[in-house]
Order: structure tokens, then sequence, then C-alpha cells
């Protein structure tokens, strides 16, 4: 039998999906410049920060601490990725760090958001690309350019936990060395708890995964 040829339709949805990726491609160069070395390392805190630490009172003084306070220009910057299944919470999450309050209902992202954040010592961009089925084949274009990633998974979507779980791999498989954070959003709602038999537990990750510093991280729920 001959094959059959694909539809107009077909056609024109491949068409716009290759667009689409193209685009969050040119956008994603553009906002970080090209390839980078990450600069992780283990013995730092998770983005790199120096880890906190309380002053001893004999050797506090707030002038020095202005003394060593960088200007922002200098400070270096380390990216994070933001992913996880559509309505998982990542804009929500990058609303509140950003000081906003979060939306009321779902509105998907259809691209990306992202928000800078300075710290003392480095500026981080947070950056989100949209959890939808179309927009999820383009993640692992992006876990290489990052320092970290933050997966975000709906515990109280525990039907569709099992396809949180398969991105996740996918992208530890593009990129074992990327330092990741699972962060379980929604726990409140998700009756009982967080739900281990769904296999999203660290220890499920995969070989490795645990001692390279991916985890549950709760994230305190925005709405409960
Ligand atoms: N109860 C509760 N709802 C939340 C929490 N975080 C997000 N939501 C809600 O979940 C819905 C989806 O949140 P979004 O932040 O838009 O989800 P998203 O992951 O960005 O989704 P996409 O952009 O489609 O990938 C919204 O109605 C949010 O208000 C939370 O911690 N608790
Ligand atoms: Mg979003």
């Amino acid at each position: 039998m001959a094959p059959r040829p694909l539809s107009p339709l077909v056609l024109a949805l491949g068409g716009a999906a290759a667009v689409l990726g193209s685009v969050l491609f040119i956008l994603w160069k553009t906002y970080f410049g090209s390839g980078r070395e990450r600069r992780w390392d283990g013995g730092e805190a998770w983005w790199g920060a120096e880890p906190a630490g309380l002053p001893q009172w004999d050797e506090w003084d707030p002038e020095d601490e202005e003394d060593v306070e960088p200007a922002l220009e200098e400070l270096e910057q380390r990216e994070v990725l933001v992913l996880g299944l559509d309505g998982s919470g990542k804009s929500t999450f990058l609303r509140v760090l950003a000081g906003k309050p979060p939306l009321e209902g779902h509105i998907p992202t259809w691209g990306f958001n992202s928000v800078r954040l300075p710290t003392r010592d480095f500026e981080v961009d947070l950056l989100e690309i949209g959890g939808s089925q179309n927009l999820r084949f383009y993640w692992k274009e992006f876990v290489n350019e990052v320092d970290v990633l933050v997966f975000m998974v709906d515990s109280a979507d525990r039907l569709r936990l099992p396809w949180a779980r398969q991105e996740l791999h996918k992208l530890l498989d593009k990129d074992p060395d990327l330092p990741v954070v699972v962060v379980a959003n929604k726990q409140v709602r998700a009756v009982g708890g967080w739900p281990r038999s769904a296999g999203l537990d660290p220890r499920c990750l995969g070989p490795g995964a645990p001692e390279r510093g991916s985890g549950l991280d709760p994230w305190p729920a925005a709405q409960g």
C-alpha cells in the first residue's frame, strides 16, 4: 500500500512547532549569550553563593559589610532552568520569588518566563519554559546551558506523576552532571501528603541521582 501523503494540518502543525522551537532557541541565546562552562562546585551552596553563616560576635562590623558589597554590574551570573509539567506551578514559583502575588487560575506559559534575582554575590536568572506537551520537546535543548535545574512537580496530580518522572529522566539522561532540585509543589492539596509510591522519591530518580544533589525540597505552597 502506497504511503498516505501528510495532511496539510499535520504539515502546518509541524511547521509551527519548528518555528516555535527556533524562536525559543534564538531568544534563549539572545538572553543568556553563547554556550558557557557550568561553574558548579559541589563545595558551594546550591547556586554557588557562599553558605550562610552568622559572623562571630566580636568580628562583626557593619562598616566592613558596606566595604565588601560588590557593585551590581560586577556580579557574576548563574542560570537556573525551571521545568515541570504544565500546571505544576513554575510561573507561580517565579512570581512569588519576584515578590508578586500568585495569579488566580492557570495561565499556560507558551514560551518562557524569566526572573532576575540579585543575591549578595551573584545575579541569578531563573527561566521557566512552559510545560505543555509541545514545548517539552525543546526542554532538552536548554539543559546544557544552565547551572542548575529546578524540576517542579504537582504533588496533587497523582495521575501524571509517572509522566513527570519520565520527563525528568529524559533531562537527566541528556546531562548527567546537571545539579537538580526537585520541588514537590502543592503538598497541602495532595491528600495524604507526598505519594512516595508514585515514583518521584529521589531514590527512584536513577542510579547516582540522589548523590549528585537531587532531592525533594518541599516548596512552601503559595496558596496551600
Ligand atoms: N494550591 C496551590 N496552587 C498552586 C501552587 N502553585 C501554583 N498553583 C496553581 O496552579 C496553577 C498552575 O500554576 P502555574 O504556575 O501557572 O503553572 P505552570 O507550571 O507555570 O504551568 P505552564 O506554564 O502551563 O507550564 C495555578 O492555578 C496556580 O495558582 C501552590 O503551591 N499551591
Ligand atoms: Mg507557566
